[in-house]
């Protein structure tokens, strides 16, 4: 199967996680798009849904998915979103797509995550694809500096400004070992808007794309 297959295959899989009527939390990306078709194209009819970003607010929009906005919402049942890295503790790297400050924020209200990859996104440590930081424009400099003296390379994400309205660097280098430990240090970095560990926000289940089906793993 290729990979577009496995990403459209966990975007379905997906839909088991939603009820008619519910308030749906809505992520980014490629494999996100899958579900949000699979969504359109299911019949369920949930109440709406809350987006992470315009590129996924367009899309469901477009397919006549109700948007709501965050403020409307008390909580959320589901979170359904994508990673570019997940480990065997639901830790990911997310922020690939730009979109991890909106995607942490609906991640928060909602009670569990559920995660979509296909099988390439699945690590034994958090590192290896570049940590996406969304930064304030004045602190990139400094914050780079940071990340140096901890052993990695930060390099500001060209001509991209996020949702937000800031930039992002994308950290190589490093290793995370302890992602709940590093997130909350990263966090309180002066200039730092979101890091893209979510450990605090870590998965609950995830929904993995192999060449031999759909593999649940659950994390709680
Ligand atoms: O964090 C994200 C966007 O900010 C995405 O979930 C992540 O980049 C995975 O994207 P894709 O499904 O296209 O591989």
């Amino acid at each position: 199967m290729t990979q577009d297959e496995l990403k459209t295959l966990v975007g379905q899989a997906a839909l088991h996680y939603v009820e008619a009527g519910s308030i749906v939390g809505v992520g980014t990306g490629s494999t996100v798009d899958k579900f949000i078709d699979a969504l359109a194209a299911s019949g369920i009819k949930v109440a709406g849904a809350v987006s992470s970003s315009v590129r996924s607010t367009e899309r469901m929009k477009g397919l006549g998915i109700p948007v709501l906005d965050a403020a409307e919402v008390q909580g959320l049942g589901v979170y359904i979103d994508g990673a570019d890295e997940i480990d065997h503790g639901g830790h990911m790297i997310k922020g690939g797509g730009a979109a991890l400050t909106r995607e942490k924020i609906v991640a928060d209200l909602a009670e569990r995550f559920i995660c979509i990859a296909d099988e390439s996104k699945l690590v034994q440590a958090l590192g290896k694809f570049p940590l996406p930081v969304e930064v304030i424009p004045m602190a990139a400099a400094q914050i780079a500096r940071r990340f140096a003296a901890m052993g990695g390379v930060a390099t500001l994400r060209a001509g991209v400004v996020t949702d937000n309205g800031c930039h992002i660097l994308d950290v190589t280098g490093l290793q995370i070992t302890e992602p709940r430990a590093f997130e909350a240090n990263v966090n309180q970095w002066p200039g730092v808007v979101t890091v893209g560990v979510f450990a605090r926000n870590r998965a609950n289940v995830c929904l993995l794309g192999t060449s031999e089906g759909v593999k649940t793993l659950t994390f709680d």
